[in-house]
């Protein structure tokens, strides 16, 4: 069965450098996949090509049929490919209601924006809080809020998630996590990068392990991993 996102044999990077080789994986098909893999391997650089943020430099990326390798990140996005990047990337003078209202740019998403804006407040009623204040203002965890919220006003077919939890304390991420996972409950097929790889268990049903910009290992649906399992895929044990 394929998946609704399949990336074959991708090969991408940065000037003259290649992050990414060859790089082939299913995405979709049996629920949400979790990546993972020591820092500095190419999970985000892998996000960010899928996303149309990185050129392709040979392989193909098809979503729901369609081929999307060197699409724009715009057209992208309308296909329903939606990613909320690491690091809260917000416009620091805008505030939270400014920001959701920028994630329904696309048509589709504008024609659904009030159910999406409904959607984004029930899985994080303090923004609906603190609507009129401006991003710079917010905690890191809070803005990680403001960041997926937007991106779930984009009408996400499928939502990528880059670290959603790094850097935050432990209240506000399990607030984080437990959102996240209402995410997927409510039917979004997710694609996340996470460090906690408790977290990334709990919420994936498939993982890759990624290094040197290759997938080093899979764990496919239904077979039963904890966490001793994946250290000792990392420390390659
Ligand atoms: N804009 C860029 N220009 C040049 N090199 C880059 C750029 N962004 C990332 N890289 C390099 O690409 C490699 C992969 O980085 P990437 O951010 O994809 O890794 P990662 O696995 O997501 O790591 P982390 O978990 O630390 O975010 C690294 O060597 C990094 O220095």
């Amino acid at each position: 069965m394929s998946g609704l996102l399949e990336i074959t044999n991708l090969t991408a990077g940065y000037g003259r450098i290649d992050v990414l080789h060859d790089l082939t994986m299913s995405i979709g098909a049996h629920g949400n996949v979790g990546l993972f893999g020591p820092n500095g391997h190419g999970k985000t650089t892998l996000l960010r090509a899928i996303s149309g943020l990185v050129k392709a430099r040979s392989g193909s990326i098809r979503f729901g049929g369609a081929a999307i390798a060197n699409q724009t990140p715009r057209s992208i996005v309308g296909l329903g490919l939606v990613h909320s990047s690491q690091g809260n990337r917000l416009f620091p003078d805008l505030t939270i209601g400014e920001c959701l209202a920028l994630g329904a740019y696309t048509p589709r998403a504008r024609a659904q924006e009030e159910a999406n804006r409904e959607r984004a407040l029930k899985i994080f009623p303090k923004l609906s809080e603190r609507w009129n204040q401006k991003v710079r203002t917010l905690s890191g965890g809070e803005r990680q809020m403001v960041s997926i919220g937007t991106a779930l006003m984009s009408s996400p077919a499928m939502l990528i998630l880059d670290e959603p939890t790094l850097g935050l304390a432990p209240k506000i991420k399990e607030e984080l996590c437990r959102a996240v996972l209402d995410i997927s409950a409510g039917g979004i097929p997710l694609v996340v990068v996470e460090q906690d790889v408790e977290f990334l268990l709990e919420l994936s049903q498939h993982l890759y392990l990624i290094n040197h910009g290759q997938v080093a290992a899979e764990i496919k649906p239904g077979q039963t991993m904890d966490h001793a399992d994946i250290m000792a895929l990392y420390f390659g044990q």
